[in-house]
């Protein structure tokens, strides 16, 4: 049997994995020998831990602002393009800065508006912002111009692929959650050869302890949680302070009448209808936990909930960012992420992943029976309509 893809991990259960291997052929001919190459992501986990750690702090600045005006700006939009462009910017100057060779990024904002004419304030803040940032850490002595952030904020313009590396980033997922004061992540990954080697969640409203149907957001709760997998390597999760990490597993539980499961606050995002279905047919007791964002694959990841549904509405094409960075974390936490085919997601495609009418998550042991409870929850919605 061909030893080409085999990757072993070396790790401690308490410390996050530092390095892996894969055995590659040693020449194209058919001989069994093999060399062993060194396939490190230690640095580049480092690196994204760091920006989306930094980032966070930016959106969380912005949000206590937001939260403390009045309620006519918390309707105005734009302190949330300020943390979403400021997040995007931060986390591109940080990664370049770490490491700068062959630097791709998809990543969700552009530029565009603000180029345009009457956006030069905004621009002022965001660079505040960054610089803010970048001086409150200490590691890099440099203060950006505006032309400077909004090259960074650029430089996420790559479409990634099936080729080479590309950073994936969300700068901030939820952003409904965010004006609302809720959850949003900064949501992180990194693909190589169209595959995700490793993932960062920064959820900087989600508590440190589960949020499960039964102990749902205490509001003396301690919060904020860094979430990080790289691949074959385990999800951990520490506080976003930066104390030490503990390694997570999604939940064991294996009858779907003691399984709960989380779906999107927003209905416009998900069809609520749908994953109810689905949640009776399983035999599901407990309400859905509505959340924004990739938060949900992060709680997921440590077992506050066993299921998370997404069935967006006709037409509506998912991008990588909103999934990479979630999809690792709880597949090295012993989980499950496929579409409603039951086909893993593929984010070798470019910005979009083309799937089929959504994407389910759960734990190895109930995949079978919720698989089987989507498609026929699926063809009875069809045949209602
Ligand atoms: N009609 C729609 N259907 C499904 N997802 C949508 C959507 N409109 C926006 N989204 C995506 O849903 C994400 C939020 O997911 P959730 O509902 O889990 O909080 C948004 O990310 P952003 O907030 O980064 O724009 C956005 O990409
Ligand atoms: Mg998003
Ligand atoms: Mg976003
Ligand atoms: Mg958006």
């Amino acid at each position: 049997m061909s030893l080409n893809c085999l990757r072993f991990v070396s790790h401690s259960l308490k410390k996050p994995p530092s390095f892996h291997l894969s055995y590659l052929p040693s020449s194209s001919s058919s001989s069994s020998s093999t060399v062993i190459v060194a396939m490190s992501y230690s640095k580049e986990l480092a690196a994204a831990k760091k920006a989306a750690s930094l980032a966070a702090r930016l959106c969380q600045k912005v949000q206590k602002a937001l939260l403390q005006s009045d309620v006519q700006s918390k309707n105005d939009k734009s302190p949330v393009t300020v943390a979403d462009y400021g997040s995007q910017a931060l986390v591109s100057f940080v990664l370049q800065q770490e490491i700068p060779a062959d630097f791709s990024l998809v990543a969700e904002e552009d530029s565009k508006d603000l180029r345009k004419d009457g956006a030069q304030e905004t621009v002022e803040r965001i660079t505040k912002l960054v610089n803010d940032s970048i001086t409150s850490d200490g590691s890099y002595n440099v203060t950006l111009s505006t032309e400077d952030v909004l090259k960074a904020i650029d430089s996420g313009r790559s479409e990634g692929g099936s080729q080479g590396r590309h950073w994936v980033l969300d700068p901030i997922d939820g952003t409904k959650g965010f004006l609302r004061g809720d959850q949003y992540a900064i949501a992180l990954a990194l693909l190589d050869g169209g595959k995700v080697v490793l993932g960062v969640l920064a959820c900087p409203n989600l508590p440190l302890t589960s949020i499960s149907a039964a102990g749902q957001l205490s509001p003396d709760n301690e919060v904020g949680c860094l979430f990080f997998a790289e691949v074959g390597g385990g999800t951990y999760m520490q506080p976003l302070d930066g104390s030490s990490a503990v390694k997570v597993q999604v939940t064991a539980v294996e009858n779907p009448e003691e399984a709960s499961f989380f779906e999107s606050y927003e209905a416009a995002h998900s069809m609520h209808d749908l994953s109810s279905l689905i949640a009776q047919k399983l035999g599901v007791k407990a309400p859905p936990v509505r959340i924004d964002s990739q938060a949900k694959y992060g709680a997921l990841s440590r077992g506050d909930g066993a299921i998370y549904l997404r069935f967006p509405h006709k037409g509506y094409r998912e991008k990588i960012w909103d999934h990479a960075a979630g999809c690792i974390v709880v597949t090295e936490a012993g989980g499950v992420v496929t579409d409603a085919a039951g086909k893993p997601l593929d984010f070798s495609r470019g910005k979009y992943l083309d799937l089929d009418t959504g994407i389910i998550v759960t734990n190895q042991k109930l995949m079978p029976l919720l698989f089987n409870a989507v498609r026929e929850s699926i063809k009875e919605k069809a045949a209602s309509l």
